[in-house]
């Protein structure tokens, strides 16, 4: 079936289980994403995961052993047929973005595009606009800040009006206090052009920020896909919830649909008796409270029964301190953030508590 036969609109970009090996291994493997115009997709994992080869392959630099490529429903690449990378209207952004040294700023913008040269400082200025660089104009990227440099790479990519937008790590090389509203304009801006966009990234807040959708890949495959509150709030198994934040991890074994643990029971519908089980939840979903000789806080349907533990030491993050405890029970390792500061002494005793509806009952991997 091509994508010409979907009774819906096809999407902006369409990619089909694509794969692509190297030295007989999938790096790639079988990999679907579906883009529309105006929607940006984060393609978040760690190193080595394969997203700069897909990109890679998308882009038309790299070629898949198998899969197919669509942009608006028409097949842009398989394995026999192939338009070349400059006519397939995709913009490129990476983090060595290098903007050409010799040419001014709005020659740099206008890199790309073709026709009338008024037409084309036209578009030059206006995209130099909206990245707040018009001043600079006939300026020379050695007299801009990275940020800046960046801003105009970006006007760079987006000034033919490309369909897609593939941007492989583009803030990975700025200072942290620019990151930020650096993104946030980017975010506007590619809305505004509505191109389907294509962000790789290994960092979970990029992804988080940037994302309409997130596609977590790991080890050649995407493993989930979803908005990000979906991925983060319903992840598919320990590593997905482990990629965006610190765990914690209770081992249990499952009894009449039940885990005991020692915060209670969990429930584990149609996980057979014997079961080995892990329980997951991130630090945010510990609370604590203190010891009133011996005894904690009595058990609620919320949080369920309580545990004790030791502090083993306490950090300050900045807008938040992280404490581990060494729990009683088993002398397993727990770790708990609380907002602002909480500095306890180490080897004070204290009674944990999670959220359980914040955590997760999942089969040992
Ligand atoms: N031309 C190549 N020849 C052999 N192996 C390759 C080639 N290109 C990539 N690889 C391997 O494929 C795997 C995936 O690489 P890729 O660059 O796509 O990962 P990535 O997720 O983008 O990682 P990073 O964020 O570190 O760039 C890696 O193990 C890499 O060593």
């Amino acid at each position: 079936m091509t994508a010409q036969d979907d009774p819906k609109p096809a999407p902006r970009l369409e990619v089909r289980s694509l794969i692509r090996r190297f030295e007989g291994r999938a790096v790639v493997d079988d990999v679907s994403l579906s883009i529309e115009a105006g929607q940006v997709t984060c393609l978040l994992g760690p190193s080595g995961c394969g997203k700069s080869t897909t990109l890679r392959m998308i882009a038309g630099v790299e070629m898949q052993d198998s899969g197919e490529i669509y942009v608006d429903g028409k097949l842009i690449c398989d394995t026999v047929f192939r338009v070349p990378p400059e006519r397939r209207q995709i913009g490129l952004m990476f983090q060595d973005f290098a903007l050409f040294p010799h040419l001014s700023v709005a020659d740099n913008v206008a890199f790309g595009l073709k026709g009338a040269r008024d037409l084309k400082r036209a578009r030059v200025e206006e995209l130099l606009n909206k990245v707040h660089l018009k001043r600079f104009i006939d300026g020379y990227p050695h007299e801009l800040s990275g940020g800046e440099q960046q801003r105009v790479a970006l006007a760079r990519a987006l000034a033919p009006r490309p369909r897609i937008m593939l941007m492989d790590e583009p803030f990975s090389g700025l200072d942290n206090r620019l990151r930020d509203g650096i993104r946030d304009d980017t975010l506007s801006l590619l809305k505004e052009e509505d191109a389907a966009v294509l962000l790789v990234t290994h960092e979970p807040d990029e992804a988080m920020r940037m994302a309409d959708e997130i596609a977590l890949m790991r080890r050649g495959r995407i493993v989930q896909q979803g908005a990000p509150y979906n991925v983060y709030t319903r992840p598919a198994d320990k590593a997905a919830v482990a990629f965006f934040s610190d765990v914690n991890v209770l081992q249990a074994q499952v009894n009449g649909a039940l885990a005991d643990t020692p915060f209670g029971q969990f429930l584990a519908p149609g996980v057979p008796d014997g079961t080995d089980v892990e329980i997951v939840f991130r630090p945010q979903h510990v609370k604590l409270d203190f010891d009133r000789k011996g005894a904690g806080p009595l058990p609620t349907a919320s949080t369920g029964v309580a545990a004790r533990g030791v502090v083993q030491r306490a950090r300050f993050l900045g807008n938040e301190s992280l404490v581990e405890f060494r729990m009683d029970v088993d002398g397993a390792l727990l770790k708990a953030t609380v907002p602002n500061v909480f500095m306890p002494e180490p080897g004070r005793a204290m009674w944990l508590t999670v959220r359980r509806d914040r955590c997760f009952v999942l089969p040992v991997d």
